[in-house]
């Protein structure tokens, strides 16, 4: 898909699906900030980031509480804009447009990146209709029990629910929702997944699941996951990226170099539980 394509679609509302079509994963960019300010009222919260997150890799962003890594992945499908007192300057691109430019549509920009809570979230809906809410509100003309049913397989809990699909979607136990909630970002075919600490409401069972399936997923789609979890982010990302006090970027590289041979001592500090 070319970036005009991309960019186009995202000031389309009627955005046409079915855009995973690029099977290489190469280290091409997915979404860019570029001089990122982000502030709540006087408070700054993220402070001049710029950074380059790959398709279709696992990039997670560490920090200790309160350093704007959830702040920094709301920046990038706008879901900031809920937030009254928030203010962004700078760029985020993806698809070759700045998701802040005026004419970009933030619903269609969220099918496109989708995401994924701490608590998973489920609708109280059948499982059906949890995961065919995005398509139904986009107008989805094609099979939507096949949608449903690839988008239950690609969040690896089609299994465990073919024969329960007009059940609630709350009976489920709780790994098993936020596998739901999973099925129910990827269903309007996005490029990009944002998770904000997916497992840490889970029991390390469920948690491991997930983290199995973040791994499928990175095959194709962009993922990119705050977590608090340090052996998670260096079990499951390719890229690390940490944030410290006030919103700074300080270290952002490939995960074994971030764990293994940070270049600031202070990510060291961080990464061996000095602080933070
Ligand atoms: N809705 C909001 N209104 C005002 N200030 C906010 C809001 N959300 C976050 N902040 C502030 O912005 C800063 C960054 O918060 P953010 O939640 O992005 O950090 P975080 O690194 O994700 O923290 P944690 O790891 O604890 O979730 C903090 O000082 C926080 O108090």
């Amino acid at each position: 898909m070319s970036n005009t394509e991309s960019s186009d679609s995202l000031i389309t509302t009627d955005v046409e699906t079915g855009s995973n079509e690029q099977t290489a994963t190469t280290d091409r960019t997915a979404v860019a900030a570029r001089d990122l300010n982000v502030f709540y009222g006087d408070e700054q919260a993220i402070d001049d980031v710029s950074m380059e997150i790959p398709e279709k890799r696992v990039t997670a962003l560490i920090g200790p509480s309160g350093c704007g890594k959830s702040t920094f992945l709301r920046c990038i499908n706008r879901m900031n804009d809920m937030i009254e007192v928030c203010r962004v300057e700078g760029d985020v691109e993806f698809g070759g447009k700045n998701v802040y430019d005026s004419d970009v549509d933030p619903v269609a920009l969220r099918r496109k990146i989708g995401m994924v809570f701490q608590k998973p979230n489920p609708f109280p809906k059948s499982i059906r209709d949890n995961v065919a809410y995005g398509l139904k509100i986009q107008g989805y003309d094609g099979d939507v029990d096949e949608r449903v049913e690839k988008s239950l397989k690609g969040a690896a809990l089609w299994d465990e629910v073919k024969d329960q699909l007009d059940s609630s979607g709350l009976d489920l136990s709780g790994g098993q929702q936020q596998r739901l909630c999973i099925a129910r970002a990827i269903a309007p075919d996005p490029e990009v997944i944002l998770m904000d600490e997916p497992t840490s409401a889970l029991d390390p069972v469920a948690a491991s699941k997930i983290e199995d399936l973040i791994d499928d997923l990175a095959e194709e789609y962009t993922v990119i996951i705050v977590t608090h979890n340090m052996q998670q982010a260096a079990r499951i990302s390719d890229r690390t990226a940490v944030f410290l006090t006030g919103g700074r970027l300080v270290e952002y590289d490939d995960t074994t170099k971030i764990f293994e041979d940070p270049e600031e001592q202070r990510v060291e500090d961080y990464i061996t539980g000095k602080f933070g």
